[in-house]
């Protein structure tokens, strides 16, 4: 008998959708797996109110597959004008949570905050109702080495906006260091991480060693194997304070494979699977469900999904390339065999 293991319908915790042509395969692949999504608002222009938020869930509703329950949750970009009233508008509207580029850190973040003190005013707002913080977690000063970024930020913004907001709800995406697994695990409750599948299976050697692997690259970057190990043991610890992420993110293939590539891995057409791989490896499947079904609808104070999805030990090789729109798009471990297969 084949090999299987049921779990909780998972959701993911931090998404790129795009927008436009690519919604097709993006919604199409995330809705496969993951009844609900947060989906990031770093489109060019950026996501920043509620009325940017209801139009762009309309246009991913639009692409749901008939009959699949999948559910976008939206999250407006904070920018240096976001004020209280925006902030007030946008939680009426359903928007969840907002998300902090700092300036130029990452991926369409141009019109992000540069001086965290400019946003004060929407955090209060923000904290009084009960909206969520995303951090991209890296400074962006030329000085700070790019492998140094995210421990930077935790040591100059990050502690103390959990210490001036002390009942908002703060959540570290992508977190690629043993620090932020450290810091996240001893800070106070309302503080969490959500940690991608990428980051749980590869360091930089496999992006850096024999070659230059674009396909790797995104932000913040992959840091050493011992920063690997340090989130996979946060990852498959149990501990509700770490919850699946994706951070699935696409960009054409000829915007990865040229002299100056774009960050962002596209693991959304085999997430649950990868992560599956990396719990697999770590001998921690039993720690799958908590982490990808229930520490996040737990910390967003949403109820845990009722169904169930089934995992089964069929090894497949992933396709070397996807369409996104009438472009190419290689997903991440392009044409390598994971284990484990979504039924
Ligand atoms: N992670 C990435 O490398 N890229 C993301 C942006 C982000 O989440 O930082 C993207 O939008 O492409
Ligand atoms: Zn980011
Ligand atoms: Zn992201």
């Amino acid at each position: 008998m084949t090999e299987q293991i049921t779990l909780r319908a998972p959701d993911d915790w931090h998404i790129h959708l795009r927008d436009g042509a690519a919604l097709e395969r993006t919604v199409g692949d995330a809705a496969r797996q993951f009844r609900r999504a947060i989906v990031m608002p770093n489109l060019v222009p950026p996501v920043v109110d509620a009325e940017d938020a209801l139009f762009y869930q309309l246009r991913i509703r639009e692409q749901i597959p008939e009959g699949n329950p999948f559910e976008p949750l939206m999250v407006i970009y904070l920018t240096d004008r976001t004020d209280a009233e925006v902030v007030k508008l946008a939680h009426e509207a359903g928007v969840i949570a907002a998300k902090l580029y700092p300036a130029g850190a990452t991926t369409n973040s141009d019109s992000g905050v540069t001086d965290i003190t400019n946003i004060y005013p929407a955090l209060e707002a923000m904290q009084e109702c009960g909206m969520k913080l995303l951090l991209h977690g890296e400074v962006t000063t030329s000085d700070i080495d790019i492998f140094d970024r995210e421990q930077v930020f935790i040591e100059k913004t990050l502690s103390r906006l959990v210490e001036d907001f002390p009942t908002l709800k703060i959540v570290l995406e992508h977190i690629t260091t043993a620090h932020a697994a450290e810091f996240v695990q001893n800070a106070r409750d309302g503080v969490g991480a959500t940690i991608t599948a990428h980051h749980l299976l590869y360091n930089r050697n496999h992006m850096l060693v024999g070659g230059i692997r674009p396909h790797y690259y995104c932000l913040p970057i992959l840091k050493r194997g011992y920063h690997q190990s340090a989130l996979i043991e946060a990852a498959t610890s149990g501990n509700p304070k770490f919850f699946l992420g994706t951070d699935s993110a696409p960009h054409a293939q000829g915007k990865k494979e040229t002299a100056c590539g774009c960050a962002g891995c596209y693991t959304a057409f085999a997430a649950i699977e990868l992560y599956a791989e990396a719990f697999e490896r770590a001998g921690r499947l039993d720690k799958l469900e908590g982490f990808a079904s229930e520490f996040g609808p737990d910390f967003y104070g949403l109820p845990r999904n009722e169904d169930t999805i089934t995992l089964v030990k069929q090894p497949w090789a992933l396709p070397q390339s996807l369409d996104m729109g009438g472009e190419p798009l290689i997903p991440l471990a392009a044409g390598e065999t994971l284990n484990w297969r979504l039924a």
